[in-house]
């Protein structure tokens, strides 16, 4: 599903990414940890082509992101709020991209259905501007739009940082069931151990722009980080 090759980005001398070969298969919920600044979010915007690399590629379904537009409708995302038109209440936004994916009116109906628990009455039908949402219910909103459309891919950057701790469990409980029911293949960044330990099926921690474990043990990946982060 993605093929990452040879990876390597380079501010002036500071090489901040460097992974050398890395495979994620379709239907994989994959954990991404490290402490600021291991490059997380730089993977993530090189897979999402919004940063390009110095050298090495990323494949989604043997395309090059870089090169070609396909993956694009096949790919949802949210990493931070830019990705979102702050300008608009968040039911504004959800139609501007039912549009957008060609869903229909039912089919978002349904969508949104499945965030009524995580959304806690108090996201839709507020006439509240996404820019005047607090931290996590922007959040929210940013997950509920990169699940959208059909995606076989959904990258998440610290999706649970801001989130109350019922949010927490309920996003945990919302992505389990959408990877057994769509088949999605996530691909997850967390501080928070327990819960990307809890729904990743893989956990790689980087440290420095380099893999430097890649665990798929569920018994050993909590240990492992304990040792790794304590140490
Ligand atoms: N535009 C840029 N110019 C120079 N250095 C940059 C730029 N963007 C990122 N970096 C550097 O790249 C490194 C990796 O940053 P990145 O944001 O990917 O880390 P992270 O693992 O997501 O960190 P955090 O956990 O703090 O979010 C950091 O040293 C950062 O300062």
């Amino acid at each position: 599903m993605i093929q990452i090759s040879q990876l390597k980005k380079q501010y002036k001398e500071a090489v901040v990414l460097n992974v050398e070969s890395l495979e994620i298969p379709k239907g994989e919920c994959f954990g991404l940890v490290g402490n600021n600044g291991a490059g997380k979010t730089t993977l993530f915007r090189i897979i999402l082509d919004l940063v390009r690399a110095t050298s090495g590629q990323v494949k989604i379904n043997d395309e090059d992101v870089s090169k070609s537009e396909a993956w694009k409708a096949k790919t949802g995302a949210y990493l931070d709020e830019h990705m979102l038109l702050a300008y608009l209440t968040p039911d504004e936004y959800f139609e501007t991209l039912r549009k957008i994916y060609g869903l229909s009116e039912e089919d978002l109906k349904q969508h949104l259905e499945k965030f009524t628990e995580l959304f806690n009455d108090e996201v839709l039908g507020k006439k509240k501007y996404i820019r005047d949402l607090s931290k996590g219910n922007l959040k929210k909103v940013g997950i509920a739009a990169a699940l959208m459309g059909n995606p076989d891919v959904v990258m998440l950057d610290e999706p649970f940082e801001n989130l109350d701790p019922s949010s927490q469990i309920r996003l945990k409980k919302l992505i389990i069931k959408e990877k057994e029911n769509s088949k999605v293949t996530f691909l997850i960044s967390s501080h928070d151990l327990n819960h990307v330990t809890e729904i990743c099926d893989r956990i790689v921690l980087l440290e420095k722009g380099k893999v430097i474990r890649d665990l798929r043990e569920k018994a050993e990946m909590m240990s492992e980080l304990e040792a790794y982060f304590t140490g």
